[in-house]
């Protein structure tokens, strides 16, 4: 296994519980992959269950989304710097002094204790379920998804954030506006003949990487699969062709 790229497979634990997502992980053993813990996980095993990931040796990125004023944000960006994850997130649409604020509360933790590293900041542009009439009817924003990304994924790179979330097929737009070294993370993964569900943007893991992105975040394609870890091979597997 090529342990560059599984480092590049983010799987996201959408779990109701510790022990659901433990038995995933036990599958999964010895898979060099970043593991995202979101709401779901988060809420119910809290900070204890980021730090036994930590233990085991994973990196983890922290995906709750934060989108609240300048305050709450940089506090809440420094409790998640004390946690020690390597990357957590914001939505873009809480503007940049809110992201330039999260990057405050890290700036802060830093400070308080040398021993941290400083985790990734990433900011949400528009979720990988949105399509163009979700956005144009109900969000409110004129033109398409994709100048609805890159004016985020601008707006981002001006707060000085490490990159953003968007789906695969926005990576080339993104890198051209913000540049190569600006990071892309992108869920909206499906494989080959696996259920869409509620993602409206998606391409498969081989076409993402060909694109050019950073890090994808793959769930249901792996978590509901009868085999897991066969899953998540054939996905690296076809991330490295
Ligand atoms: O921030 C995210 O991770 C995220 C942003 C986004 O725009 N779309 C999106 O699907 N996600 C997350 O990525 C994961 C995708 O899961 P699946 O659709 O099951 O592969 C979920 O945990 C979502 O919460």
């Amino acid at each position: 296994m090529n342990n560059n790229i599984a480092g590049r497979l983010m799987v996201a634990l959408d779990y109701p519980s510790a022990e659901e997502a433990r038995l995933l992980i036990d599958r999964l053993q010895g898979i060099p992959c970043y593991m995202k813990v979101g709401m779901q996980l988060f809420y119910t095993a809290g900070p204890d269950f980021v730090r036994e990931l930590k233990h085991k040796g994973y990196s983890v990125f922290l995906d709750l989304k934060m989108h609240d004023i300048p305050n709450t944000v940089k506090g809440g960006a420094n409790s998640i710097t004390r946690l020690g994850v390597d990357m957590f997130n914001v939505h873009a649409a809480g503007g940049v002094q809110m992201m330039k604020a999260a990057r405050e509360g890290v700036r802060e933790a830093l400070a308080q204790d040398a021993s941290l590293t400083s985790p990734l900041i990433i900011a949400v542009t528009q979720l990988t379920s949105t399509d163009k009439q979700t956005l144009n009817e109900e969000i409110g924003i004129p033109g398409t998804v994709e100048e609805a990304v890159v004016h985020y994924a601008r707006r981002t790179f001006e707060a000085g954030l490490d990159g953003v979330v968007a789906s695969p097929l926005e990576v080339q737009a993104i890198k051209d506006a913000c540049g190569t070294s600006f990071k892309t993370v992108t869920p909206g993964i499906r494989p080959q003949g696996s259920a869409q569900g509620d993602q409206s943007r998606t391409l498969t893991p081989g076409e993402a990487i060909r694109r050019g992105t950073d890090f994808i975040v793959v769930g249901r394609p792996i978590t509901a699969n009868a085999d897991p870890r066969r899953a998540a091979e054939q996905i690296i597997e076809e991330m490295t062709l």
